[in-house]
């Protein structure tokens, strides 16, 4: 765990980012967490997750943490469980990705114009990362944000997401209350839309329907169109 906290990488061969290291050791109960994954799955990437798509994009989207079992396990965001399903298909839909997704980082799937990342890279127990984890990782969402010169729309995928994002951009959550559907202009030519959570949890107990995630990200193509 010791060594160095940050690596960068280059996705657009210019800008550098500051990502976790694969050994993180920044939030203790998730490198603890992280020890005991990789002995009972020393399968899966038991690693924090880094964002999947472009930095030149439009559009960023923000989930939670990654699941046990899904990104967890697959190293790529919402890939691998329930999650992705109902996300990527919407994706596809409203022409921020093409491909099938396949639970698997193999599938072929591609973000357009889009990046995909968590408030909290590493997977916690029980899917609950504590405000000083989410808080401790905002520097690597602040960071995306920062590296994303074309950025016009963010999608937060639920409450946790919605107030770290705003922090991350340096405005205060009390000033932008999240509601599913809800748009925020955050600062110029940069809107925060929100959305409940496309957890299985979510979708099984009719918090959230398809028809209710489409909506979002209809809006998010339209303004996106419109904003150029
Ligand atoms: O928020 C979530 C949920 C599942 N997988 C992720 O990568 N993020």
């Amino acid at each position: 765990m010791a060594g160095p906290q940050r690596n960068t990488e280059t996705p657009t061969g210019t800008a550098t980012l500051a990502v976790p290291t694969p050994d993180c050791g920044l939030c203790p109960r998730l490198a603890d967490f992280r020890r005991q994954n990789r002995l009972a799955f020393p399968a899966y990437h038991n690693g924090p997750v880094p964002a999947f798509g472009t930095l030149a994009g439009r559009l960023l989207i923000v989930g939670l943490a990654p699941g046990l079992h899904g990104a967890n396990q697959t190293g790529r965001p919402f890939t691998g469980d329930y999650a992705g399903d109902l996300l990527y298909d919407t994706l596809i839909r409203f022409g921020f990705a093409r491909g099938s997704y396949g639970r698997r980082p193999d599938d072929g799937m591609d973000l357009l114009d889009t990046r995909l990342t968590n408030a909290a890279r590493c997977v916690p127990p029980e899917n609950k990362p504590t405000p000083a984890e989410i808080a401790t990782c905002r520097p690597f969402l602040a960071q995306e944000i920062a590296a994303m010169p074309n950025l016009r729309a963010i999608v937060a995928l639920g409450t946790v997401s919605h107030a770290s994002t705003l922090t991350a951009l340096g405005r205060r959550p009390a000033h932008f209350a999240f509601g599913h559907g809800a748009r925020h202009d955050v600062r110029d030519n940069l809107r925060l839309f929100d959305s409940y959570h496309c957890s299985r949890y979510n979708t099984n107990t009719g918090r959230l329907t398809t028809e209710m995630f489409q909506a979002v990200f209809a809006a998010v193509r339209e303004h996106i169109d419109r904003t150029g």
